[in-house]
Formats: C-alpha cells, sequence, structure tokens
C-alpha cells in the first residue's frame, strides 16, 4: 500500500510540475524497448536535478552511469547553451542508446557520453573542472566516485550522488552484499572529509525508498 501511496503522490506532483515532453518519453520507451533495468531518475527527481544544476550556475556537469540519458537529458537541459556535459557509461550498447536519445533531445553537441570503465575514464578528465557531478552508477565503487568527484568540482560546486540507502539496507551490517558494502564505505569517507559539507536525504516515490547525499564541495578543507 506505502508504494502505491508513494507512486500516485510522484505521479500528481510530477505531472505538475515536472511532466515529460515527448522526448523524455521516447527516451523512456527507448530503454524499454531495448530492455534496460528501469532505474534511471524519476521525472521529480530528473527536476531535482536541474533545480540543483541552476543553483550552482552550471556551466560543466558530470555524470557517471549514463543508462539510456534519461538523466542526462534533463541535467543536460539545465546547462546554457555554451554548457558542456560528459557522462561515463560502461555498457557500449547503453551508450549507443542514450547517444540517440540524446541526439533527439537536440543535446548531442552538449553532452558526451565516454565508454569504459568510469575508473578508467574518470583519469581522462584530470584538469577539467566541474559545477556539478552526478554519481549515478555501479554501488561498488561509490566510494572511489565520490574521491574522483571531490578532485573534479570546483569549490562551490555540488557532488550529488544517488542510491545511498537502498531501501534502509544501507544500516542493516549484517548485509555484506558487495553494493551495501560500498555503498557505507562510502558514507563512512564523507564522515571523514573535510572537503566537502554534506547531507543525506531518504526518499520515498515511484522508485520505492532509497536517498541521495549532497555534498557541497568547500574552499578550504
Ligand atoms: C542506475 S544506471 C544510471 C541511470 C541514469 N543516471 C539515469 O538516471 O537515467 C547505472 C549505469 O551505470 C553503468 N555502469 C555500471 N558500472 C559502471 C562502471 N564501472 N563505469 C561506468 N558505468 C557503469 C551501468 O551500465 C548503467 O547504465
Ligand atoms: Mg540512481
Amino acid at each position: 500500500m506505502a508504494q502505491e501511496q508513494w507512486a500516485a503522490v510522484d505521479e500528481y506532483l510530477g505531472e505538475r510540475y515536472a511532466p515529460e515532453d515527448p522526448v523524455l518519453i521516447a527516451a523512456r520507451r527507448a530503454a524499454d524497448e531495448a530492455g534496460l533495468p528501469r532505474v534511471a531518475v524519476s521525472p521529480l527527481q530528473g527536476r531535482f536535478l536541474q533545480v540543483l544544476a541552476r543553483t550552482v550556475q552550471a556551466r560543466r556537469i558530470l555524470e557517471i552511469g549514463t543508462l539510456a540519458g534519461y538523466s542526462t537529458i534533463w541535467l543536460g537541459r539545465a546547462l546554457p547553451a555554451d554548457g558542456r556535459l560528459v557522462t561515463l557509461e560502461h555498457d557500449p550498447a547503453h551508450a549507443e542508446i542514450a547517444r540517440a536519445n540524446l541526439a533527439r533531445a537536440g543535446l548531442d553537441e552538449v553532452a558526451e557520453v565516454r565508454v569504459g570503465a568510469a575508473l578508467d575514464t574518470l583519469p581522462e578528465l584530470v584538469g577539467e573542472v566541474f559545477d556539478l557531478v552526478f554519481v549515478d552508477a555501479d554501488r561498488p565503487s561509490v566510494p572511489e566516485y565520490f574521491r574522483w568527484a571531490l578532485e573534479l568540482t570546483r569549490p562551490g560546486g555540488l557532488v550529488v550522488v544517488d542510491n545511498v540507502v537502498r531501501r534502509g539496507a544501507v544500516v542493516d551490517e549484517a548485509n555484506l552484499d558487495a553494493e551495501l558494502r560500498g555503498v557505507r564505505r562510502f558514507h563512512e569517507l564523507l564522515a571523514a572529509e573535510p572537503r566537502a559539507m554534506a547531507t543525506s536525504i531518504q526518499t520515498v516515490g515511484a522508485k520505492g525508498h532509497d536517498g541521495f547525499t549532497l555534498a557541497l564541495v568547500l574552499s578550504e578543507g
């Protein structure tokens, strides 16, 4: 019952102020038709990413974990015309679908999909500076992605990490699942990180019970 209600509230709010246009609907359909998992952000979460991007006046965004480019479209649309978005994806098939979706969104000049394991492609970005980094790939490597995100984000910029609660399983220390261990290691790392002021917010909605971390990168650690 709770899940049904969360989904109904998501629908009620989403259709009012985060409605999907035909491009977003087509992106979601293309992902479904290719059999991709339904793990993209919801429309309200996409709008949330846009609000954050605009809040930090993002001109350069990095995303780790593209899937079909659904969140990439929301983020790309928050950028100014001369903005830049780099999104990292391990699976070439996902990247191909994402590129088609981004082209349909008119974002192919703005958004670059880089294929490879993110831990291999992140070092290529050394020297670039981002205003916002969205971490949404495999969970075992979240601590490493967060370290990279801190290196690549300007002071005053934001690092957003998705899926950091995992239906509450994050607090079940007996559960030694690799994803959960990665997420717990990330929370420990964050707790000891002087370069960021951070919080984590639990969420419910169409995607169930989960949460995200928001980390503001400080000018001095
Ligand atoms: C949760 S999905 C991303 C969802 C997307 N951000 C959205 O909301 O529309 C995670 C993606 O990360 C990719 N991925 C998994 N391991 C990866 C790795 N080591 N490096 C880069 N991407 C990876 C998966 O193939 C998948 O497409
Ligand atoms: Mg996610």
